[in-house]
This record gives structure tokens, sequence and C-alpha cells, in this order.
């Protein structure tokens, strides 16, 4: 159970995600490009364009059923990328590693880079930008809108109330 939050913003995912395609260019050249929707989607994005891969194809994996951990199913076949030789797939989070168990089976030749990564998955990972603790939620800036917070003063002067 998640306890803790990590806020992302926009401008951290931007430079996180340039961080990892600067790690990948001794990598290249990469044929394609494998977002794991949805949240890899932006990631990729970014990716391709710094390494100038113009071909984006997608694989989406639904793991949660309802509120309930289902069996983690392809929805969506990355058929442009075979075997995955070549390609480079991106995610935004590597958690359980559930979703990335069944990518890599599905794309075994693939180079699998994610952002953020979690201890029980990281394994899983060719590469990843920042480790995160497993009892942290991470908080991507697609997820988030600001929102006013009370000024400190506020709060003491209602607790004086
Ligand atoms: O390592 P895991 O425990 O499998 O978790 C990681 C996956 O969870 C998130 O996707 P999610 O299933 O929430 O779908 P979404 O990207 O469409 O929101 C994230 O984008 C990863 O793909």
């Amino acid at each position: 159970m998640a306890v803790n939050y990590a806020t992302v913003t926009w401008d951290q995912l931007h430079r996180d995600a340039r961080i990892l395609a600067e790690a990948l260019v001794p990598k290249m050249p990469f044929k394609g490009v494998v977002a794991v929707t949805r949240g890899g989607l932006i990631p990729a994005a970014i990716i391709a364009r710094e390494l100038n891969c113009r071909l984006v194809e997608t694989i989406s994996v639904v793991t949660y059923d309802e509120e309930e951990r289902g069996k983690p199913t392809i929805i969506k076949s990355p058929d442009a990328a075979g075997d995955g030789e070549g390609f480079l797939v991106i995610d935004d989070l590597v958690d359980s590693g559930v979703t990335a168990r069944v990518v890599r089976e599905r794309l075994p030749k693939a180079y699998f880079a994610c952002l953020y990564a979690k201890p029980a998955g990281m394994k899983l990972t060719n590469h990843f930008v920042v480790e995160v603790p497993q009892d942290t939620w991470v908080l991507f800036p697609w997820d988030t809108a600001p929102l006013f917070v009370p000024p400190l003063a506020s709060k003491t002067m209602d607790k004086a109330d």
C-alpha cells in the first residue's frame, strides 16, 4: 500500500526524459520506439524526438480489472516491432514489474528503458533514470492539477479559534 507521494512536474518529466535519451545515445541506432501505453506515450514522444526515431509503435497491457489486480493482457500488439530486435521500449514507470514482464515476453529482443523504477521491478529494465521507493506513489503531470493550498498562518489561526 502506497504511503508516500512523489509529484513529477512537466519540467521534471521532460528533464528526466532527456536524461534517458542521452543515456541511450550509445545504443543508437534504433529501428523505432515502442511506447507502453498510456504512461509511456509522452516519454516515448520526447525520446523519439531526441533520438530521431520516426517509427513509433505502441503496446497496451491491461493489468488492472476494476479495483482488483487481474491477469495482465495485451490488448494492442506492437506488430511493427516484430520480436523487438533493434527497437527501444519506453515506459514511464516500472512498479511491480508485471507490465514489463509481459512486454519483454512479447518483445524479447527489444531494449527496455523507463524513467522511474521501483525495486520490485527494476531488474526487468535495461535502463532507468530514477529509483523510487516501493511505498511511494508517483503522481505524473497528466494525472494532477494545481490546487489552492491555504496559507500556514490561516491554519494556525483556525486552531486558535
Ligand atoms: O510494474 P507494474 O506494477 O506493472 O506497473 C507499471 C505500469 O503501471 C502504469 O500503467 P497503468 O497500468 O497504470 O496504465 P496507464 O499507463 O494506462 O495508466 C505504468 O505506466 C506502467 O505501465
